[in-house]
C-alpha cells in the first residue's frame, strides 16, 4: 500500500489563489510607483533616478497630486480618489471600446467589501433571492447568508465546459417563484472559479437578455480578467457585450467586480479593487455611496494599485520592456501550469477535467469507488473531503473538496489551483499521481 511520510513531506499548497505566497514576484512597476508614493520625500533625491524608473518616477508624482495632501496616509474620498477613477474609467474604456464614467467607479477594499456591499443592499429579507452557480465561489454563499438572504443556484453544465444554459436559469427561477421567492439578481464569474472556464460571447449575450427580461441586476464577478490561458477564448466584459447588444445605461443594472488580487499581479494582500456600478437610478446610487461612506475610504496602497493595473505602463515608456516581459512571463507559465496539471488530471482512472480556459483553478471530477464512498461515510465525511484528506495525508498536497463550492449532487470534486511555481508542478503531478492509483487500488469496487 502507498503511503508516504506525512511528516517529512514538503506541503504543495494547491488549496488557495494566493499566488504571492507560493513564490510569485509582484510587478516591479506597479511596486516602484506604491513605494514612491507611500515615501515621497525620496522623489527630490538624486539616488532615486539610478534605483527607480523614469516613468514610476513621473507616475509616483502625478499620483500624488491627485491626493489631498499628497499623502497616502490621508482619508480620500468614499468613492476613491477622483484622479484615480478617472484612470480606471479610461482604463475600462480603452479595454471595452465603450465609454465609463468615473463617477461609476467605487473603489474597495478587494472585491470582497464590493460584493458584501451589493448584497446588504439587494438583499431585504429571506424572500429576496440571488442567482448564483454551482459551483460557486463561497463568497457568495457566505455574503447572502450573512444578510439574510435566499442563494437560488443554478448548476453550470460540467458536460459542455461548465456552460451556463439559460433552460437551467428558467427552472431554477420559476421554482425560487413558487417558493415566494423575488430574485433581485444573477450572479456570473467570469472566467469562472472554481470551474476555470472563460464565457463564449454568444453566452454572455443570452446571459444579458435573461437578466433584461427577468428584470435582474447582473453581479459580473470579473476579477480573473487577465487569466485567460487558450487562444480560443477571449475575455469580454459584460458591460461591453451588454453595451455592443445595444442596451444603453438605463436598460440594464449591471455590476462589475474587479480586484488586484488576481490577474498577473496577483496583489491580494494589498486590498485593491473596485466595483462599476451602471444602470441604477440616482436614488439607489445615493444609498450605494451612502454605505460606501460607512466605511469612509478604502485604503490608498489598493486605490493606488487598482489604478495601476487598469493603466500600466504603454508602448514607449522606460518601464514598458520589462513590464510586458515580467506580465508575459507570469500568464505564460501559469498557461503552461494549468495545461501541464489538466492532462495529468485526465490521465487519471475515474477522473476528468474540463479544460483550464481561466482563472487559477481545475475543477476535476472523481468518480469515486462505492467502498470508498462507504469508507467515507463511515467516518462522517463527504466522499470528496475524504479523498482530500487522504490527500493531504499521503502526499502533503492540499486542495478543497467540491462540497465547498457545491456541485450536482452525487458528483464529486476538488479544486486545486496551478499557482505552485513550475519547478513544484513535476512534485504535484507525482505525488497525486501515486496516491490516486493507490487509493483506487485500496477501494476498488
Ligand atoms: C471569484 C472571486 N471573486 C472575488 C474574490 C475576492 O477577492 P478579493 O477580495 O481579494 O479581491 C475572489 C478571491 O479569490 C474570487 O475568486
Amino acid at each position: 500500500m502507498f503511503y508516504c511520510n506525512f511528516i517529512s513531506l514538503q506541503i504543495l499548497y494547491c488549496n488557495i489563489g494566493n499566488p504571492q505566497s507560493l513564490g510569485q514576484q509582484p510587478i516591479t512597476f506597479f511596486r516602484e510607483v506604491l513605494a514612491l508614493c507611500d515615501h515621497p520625500t525620496i522623489l527630490d533625491k538624486s539616488e532615486t533616478q539610478g534605483l527607480f524608473s523614469a516613468d514610476s518616477i513621473e507616475r509616483a508624482w502625478k499620483i500624488l497630486d491627485q491626493i489631498p495632501g499628497r499623502a497616502t496616509g490621508a482619508y480620500s474620498h468614499s468613492q476613491g480618489i477622483k484622479g484615480l477613477r478617472d484612470e480606471i474609467a479610461a482604463g475600462i474604456a480603452a479595454r471595452d471600446g465603450f465609454p465609463a464614467d468615473p463617477n461609476d467607479i467605487f473603489l474597495t477594499d478587494g472585491a470582497s467589501p464590493a460584493v458584501h456591499m451589493m448584497m446588504q443592499l439587494l438583499i431585504r429579507s429571506e424572500n429576496d433571492g440571488i442567482f448564483c452557480p454551482i459551483p460557486q465561489y463561497p463568497l457568495y454563499s457566505a455574503s447572502i447568508a450573512l444578510h439574510g438572504g435566499t442563494l437560488v443556484p443554478y448548476f453550470l453544465n460540467e458536460a459542455t465546459g461548465w456552460g451556463m444554459e439559460v433552460s437551467e436559469l428558467k427552472k431554477q427561477l420559476e421554482a425560487a417563484q413558487s417558493k415566494g421567492i423575488t430574485v433581485r439578481a444573477l450572479v456570473v464569474i467570469n472566467p469562472g472559479n472554481p470551474t476555470g472556464q472563460v464565457l463564449a460571447e454568444d453566452n454572455q449575450r443570452e446571459i444579458v437578455e435573461f437578466c433584461k427580461k427577468e428584470n435582474l441586476v447582473l453581479l459580473a464577478d470579473e476579477v480573473y480578467q487577465e487569466n485567460v490561458y487558450v487562444p480560443e477564448k477571449k475575455f469580454h466584459s459584460f458591460k461591453k457585450v451588454a453595451r455592443s447588444m445595444g442596451y444603453g445605461e438605463e436598460d440594464i443594472p449591471l455590476v462589475s467586480f474587479q480586484s488586484v488580487s488576481k490577474g498577473y499581479y496577483g496583489e491580494c494582500g494589498k486590498r485593491g479593487g473596485y466595483m462599476e456600478v451602471t444602470g441604477f437610478s440616482a436614488d439607489v446610487r445615493e444609498q450605494i455611496y451612502k454605505v460606501a461612506s460607512v466605511n469612509l475610504c478604502s485604503n490608498i496602497s489598493g486605490q493606488i494599485l487598482a489604478s495601476l493595473v487598469m493603466n500600466p505602463p504603454k508602448v514607449g515608456d522606460e518601464s514598458y520592456d520589462s513590464y510586458l516581459a515580467e506580465k508575459d512571463g507570469i500568464l505564460s507559465s501559469l498557461a503552461r501550469r494549468a495545461k501541464t496539471l489538466e492532462d495529468a488530471l485526465n490521465s487519471l482512472e475515474g477522473v476528468t477535467c474540463n479544460k483550464a480556459e481561466g482563472a487559477m483553478y481545475l475543477f476535476p471530477r472523481i468518480h469515486l469507488p462505492k467502498k470508498a464512498i462507504e469508507a467515507a461515510e463511515a467516518t462522517k465525511a463527504a466522499p470528496d473531503a475524504f479523498y482530500a484528506r487522504r490527500l493531504l495525508e499521503a502526499t502533503g498536497i492540499v486542495v478543497v473538496p467540491g462540497s465547498g463550492f457545491g456541485q450536482v449532487p452525487g458528483t464529486w470534486h476538488f479544486r486545486c489551483t496551478i499557482l505552485p511555481q513550475e519547478d513544484k508542478i513535476p512534485a504535484v503531478v507525482s505525488r497525486l499521481t501515486a496516491f490516486h492509483q493507490a487509493f483506487m487500488e485500496e477501494y476498488r469496487d
